[in-house]
Formats: structure tokens, sequence, C-alpha cells
């Protein structure tokens, strides 16, 4: 199967490496080209634009950073929406809203095109072991098509039903997990004031009902302030945001995710965005007025 790929950052990268060395053929672009050298190092074809690889393939993933991007990917000048046509697949892996996914559906469409919106919860080290957990809503056909890819890139893949509800999906799960990355935090930072060791926090936690990955694998680097960037803080708070309008829409009262979107920002503006979204804890060891340097 030929499968073309649109952006190559910390997800799309990995993904990509995955497809190629599970057997696929994958043509890559990325809006800074250089970054594709080291895709065709493992043997992907490149192409200098979005349409020239719609051109080519008859299916193609796109794992970019947010709605603009997304939208930018499609609609502009060299983009998704020129070229395609009937029989072409184009798959959304990107966390965006529900309305950004329908108006790149429905356009897709228009043209004769099929679309599956399919972001993924899992960071980076399940994209490079093909763990994700893959969220997938559209046409049934396509997402029918294209399981083989699914199947190397992720454990276990979702069919939410119509567009919109794999990326309804995404943030409900991003929204909980923000909000419990800042709840871990202050959590932190509690036990450090206080006097207690937060090695041993950290073990007591592990052996409890509220034991979870996340905690047992963030928790050592936080300690260290250590945030080398799995999933940049900026797509954290993005997904609070994007969350937060959700839960307007839907008129659900999220008083502990709006706080928590609040930490983000506070980070963000410490200038912690491009770190990974552990570094809140940083922000929240500011707001409480015992900050370490920030890195
Ligand atoms: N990292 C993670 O743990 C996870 C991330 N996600 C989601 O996956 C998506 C990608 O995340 P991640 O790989 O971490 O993000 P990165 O920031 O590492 O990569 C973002 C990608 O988007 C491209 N991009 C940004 N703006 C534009 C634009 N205007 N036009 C074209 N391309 C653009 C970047 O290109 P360039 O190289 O030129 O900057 C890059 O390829 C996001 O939606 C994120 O929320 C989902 C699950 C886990
Ligand atoms: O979106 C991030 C993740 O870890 O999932």
């Amino acid at each position: 199967m030929e499968i073309g790929f649109l952006g190559l950052g910390i997800m799309g990268k990995a993904m990509a490496v995955n497809l190629l060395r599970h057997g696929f053929k994958v043509t890559v672009w990325n809006r800074t080209l250089s970054k594709c050298e080291e895709l065709a190092a493992e043997g992907a074809s490149i192409e200098e634009t979005p349409a020239a690889v719609i051109k080519k393939c008859k299916y193609t993933i796109a794992m970019l950073s947010d709605p603009s991007a997304a939208l930018s990917v499609v609609f502009d000048k060299d983009g998704v929406l020129e070229v395609i046509c009937d029989g072409k697949g184009y798959i959304d892996m990107s966390t965006v809203d529900p309305d950004t996914s329908l108006k790149i559906s429905e356009a897709i469409e228009h043209k004769g095109g099929y679309f599956l919106e399919a972001p993924v919860s899992g960071s980076k080290k399940p994209a490079e072991d093909g763990q994700l957990v893959i969220l997938a809503a559209g046409k049934k056909e396509l997402y029918e098509e294209i399981i083989p890819a699914f199947d190397v890139l992720g454990k276990k893949s979702f069919y939410l039903g119509q567009v919109g509800n794999g990326a309804k999906m995404k943030l409900v799960v991003n929204m909980i997990m923000g909000s419990m990355m800042n709840a871990f935090s202050e959590g932190l930072c509690l036990a450090d004031r206080s006097g207690l060791s937060c090695q041993t926090l950290l073990d007591v936690l592990d052996l409890g009902g509220i034991a979870n990955p996340m905690f047992k694998m963030k928790g050592p680097t936080m300690l260290q302030s250590s945030y080398s960037p799995a999933f940049p803080l900026k797509h954290q708070q993005k997904d609070m945001r994007l969350a937060l309008a959700l839960g307007d829409e839907n008129a659900v009262s999220m008083p502990v995710a709006a706080a928590a979107n609040e930490a983000f920002k506070k980070a963000r503006s410490l200038g912690l965005g491009d770190l990974d979204f552990s570094a809140v804890y940083e922000a929240v060891k500011v707001a409480e007025g015992s900050a370490s340097a920030t890195k």
C-alpha cells in the first residue's frame, strides 16, 4: 500500500517511520522540507507540496499541529484541495476541533474524495512503538481500507461514526489528561512544601488505586525538572482550549479544566510552550512561590 504523509513533527515522523519499517511505500511532505531527509534515509520519497503528495498517493495521512495548520494544508495554495478527486482518501490524524474536521471533510467530499478524521491517544513512545489508540470517524469505507496502516500505527482503533466524533473523543480524553497533570503537579508541590519526599509520594501513588502510566512515566523526570518534549505543552493548552469550547457549546461547566487551562497558559507565558506538557509543574511551582529555575 502506498501512503502519503503530511507533517513530520514528533508524532508524524515516528508514525511515518513505522509505516516504512512495516513495508509500506511512503511519500512525505513537511512545511520545513529539510525534515523530510531523515525519512528519505528510511526509504521514503519526498514531494515538495501537499498537492504533489495527494496526486501521487491513493491514501494520504496528515499529522499537523493544530486547526490552523490542518486548514492551511488543505485550503492554501498547492494544498490538498487543489488535486483531491474521486477515489482518493484523506485521513487527518491531527488533534483539532469538530468544526475544523467538518470543514475539511465537506470540502474534500465536494471534490469527490473520502475523508476520515483519526486523532490519536498516546504520545511519542507509543507512536514509535505502534501502540497508539486511534479515534476514527467519517467515511466507513475509508476506515476499512486504511485498517492495515492503522494496525501498524496503533494497538486499537475505534470507529466512532460521523465526522466530529473522533475530535470530540480526543478532546475529552486530553481535557482529563491535562486536568490530571495539574492535580499531580499541585500534589508534588504540596508534598514538597509540607516537608515530604516527592519520590516517596510517587512510590505511594504507584501502589494505589490512582496509579497510572502518566504519573509513573512523567513523575521522575518532573522531579529532575527535565522536560524534553514528547507532547509539547503548547499542544496540550490548545487541546484544553478546544475542549473548553466544546464545553461551552454543550453548556457543560468545567471549572477543573478551566483552572488547568489557566496553568498551561501561565506556563506558555513563562516560555515553556515547546517543552513537554509536564513542565506545567514549573508554572504551578511559580504560583505556589516555590519556583525552581525554568529549563
Ligand atoms: N506529541 C504528542 O504526544 C501527541 C500529539 N498529538 C497531536 O498530534 C499533532 C502533531 O503533534 P506533534 O507531532 O507533537 O507536533 P509538532 O509540533 O512536533 O509537529 C507539528 C507539525 O505540524 C507542522 N505545521 C505546523 N504549522 C503548520 C502550518 N501552518 N502549515 C503546515 N504545517 C504546519 C509542523 O511543520 P514544521 O516542521 O515545518 O514546523 C510539524 O510537521 C497535534 O495536533 C498534537 O496535538 C496527539 C497525540 C500525542
Ligand atoms: O495528545 C497527547 C497524548 O498523549 O495522547
